[in-house]
């Protein structure tokens, strides 16, 4: 039925400052129930402009859907869907734009391509990022009908870390920290840095419910290599950890190992993935995002002919990417585990017969 066969795979198009942005979804088994009101629902935990902890640049990230649904169920072919820009402002970027921001992605872009679209960063925005939040939607909807739970919340700001993760705090409208008593200390962090024109980094949590044993492989294609390609590319996200992650290499063999009984695993420091696979465990990852690079302090920088000179710049930025960007990171683990339940469908002749038992 669709171009590349059944591999939940996306596609995105669109810059910051252009006309819209959308992606297309490809390999969605058809049945699938849309609902329209939880993509949207989606869209609006991430979408800008919703409170001092974000850019102030005012987007609806009204998501229209064109095609692969039916009667609101999907067809089983590409489902794409279109984000229109309505708040660009672009005028405040032409200071910059024969100039490369420091920590941005302007000067290898120039560099490589020898053009850009300096209005936003055009495609190296993470307004981009809005339409992989819409792909991850239709992604989180087939995962719905496996049971399968994806949700993520922000374990560290500035440094700021907690130690408790209660992810039943964590809603749909609250994307913030996953212990309530440092939540505020978090959000102090990031408005002491905003009010001094510089930017904060941050840690986004993703835990995953209920995913069955057998998503990933063995090598290669291990749940571990996917998500880490999923997670790192994501504008600002520097590293990625699965359970322990670093912690891993720190502590003895008895100590990381997680004992087997026969209900299942007595700890959980894999993070739900052993030998590339889930285990059965819930799936914790992180996702560490570096400091905004946009910020208002006067800095060094060289512009397209390699003069030096400073850089000060205007527009609308976010004081820390990460509360945002665990959105993001949510959507794109959402992707991973749609596609991998896909792949797994055929790893053994028993499933493969079981789709064409008559
Ligand atoms: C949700 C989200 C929002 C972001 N907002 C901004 C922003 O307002 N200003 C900015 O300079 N960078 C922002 N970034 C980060 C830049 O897009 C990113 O640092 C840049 O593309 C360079 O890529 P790199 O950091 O991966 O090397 C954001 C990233 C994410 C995930
Ligand atoms: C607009 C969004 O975030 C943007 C991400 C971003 C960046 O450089 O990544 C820079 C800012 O916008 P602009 O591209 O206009 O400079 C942010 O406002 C959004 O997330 O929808």
């Amino acid at each position: 039925m669709n171009t590349f066969g059944h591999r939940f795979r996306f596609t995105t198009f669109g810059e910051s400052h252009g006309k819209a942005l959308g992606c297309v979804v490809d390999g969605v088994p058809a049945g699938i129930k849309i609902d329209e009101e939880f993509i949207q629902s989606e869209m609006d935990r991430r979408k800008p402009g919703q409170n001092k902890y974000a850019t102030s640049r005012k987007e609806g990230d009204k998501v229209e859907i064109l095609s692969g649904v039916f009667e609101g169920i999907t067809t089983g072919t590409s489902i794409s869907m279109i984000i229109f820009n309505e708040n660009q402002k672009s005028k405040d970027y032409t200071n910059v734009k024969d100039l490369f921001r420091p920590g941005h992605a302007d000067f290898t872009y120039f560099n490589k391509y020898g053009t850009r679209d300096y209005r936003g960063g055009g495609r190296s925005s993470a307004r981009e990022t809005a339409a992989r939040v819409a792909a991850g939607a239709i992604a989180k909807l087939m995962l719905k009908e496996l049971d399968i739970k994806v949700q993520s919340g922000i374990c560290a700001i500035d440094g700021v870390e907690a130690n408790e993760y209660d992810f039943s705090s964590v809603n749909d409208s609250e994307i913030f920290a996953l212990d309530k008593n440092v939540e505020q200390k978090q959000k102090d962090a990031i408005l002491a840095a905003k009010n001094k024109h510089n930017s904060v980094g941050g840690v986004a949590l993703i835990n995953v419910k209920n995913a069955p044993i057998g998503l990933g492989e063995p090598l290669y294609f291990k749940l571990d290599s996917q998500i880490a390609n999923a997670m790192m590319s994501i504008n600002a996200v520097k590293a990625v950890e699965i359970g322990d992650g670093t912690l891993s290499s720190k502590v003895k063999g008895y100590d990381n190992n997680d004992q087997i009984r026969k209900d299942g695993f007595k700890t959980n420091h894999s993070g739900g993935i052993l030998g590339g696979i889930s285990n059965g465990d819930d799936i914790n990852i992180k996702v560490y995002f570096k400091s905004t690079p946009s910020i208002f302090i006067k800095q060094e920088t060289v512009d397209i002919n390699n003069n030096e000179v400073d850089c000060e710049l205007k527009g609308r930025h976010d004081p820390c990417v990460a509360v945002r960007g665990s959105v993001v990171a949510e959507s794109m683990m959402a992707l991973v585990l749609a596609d991998m339940a896909l792949l797994n469908m055929s790893s053994k002749i028993e499933n493969v017969k079981k789709v064409y038992s008559k």
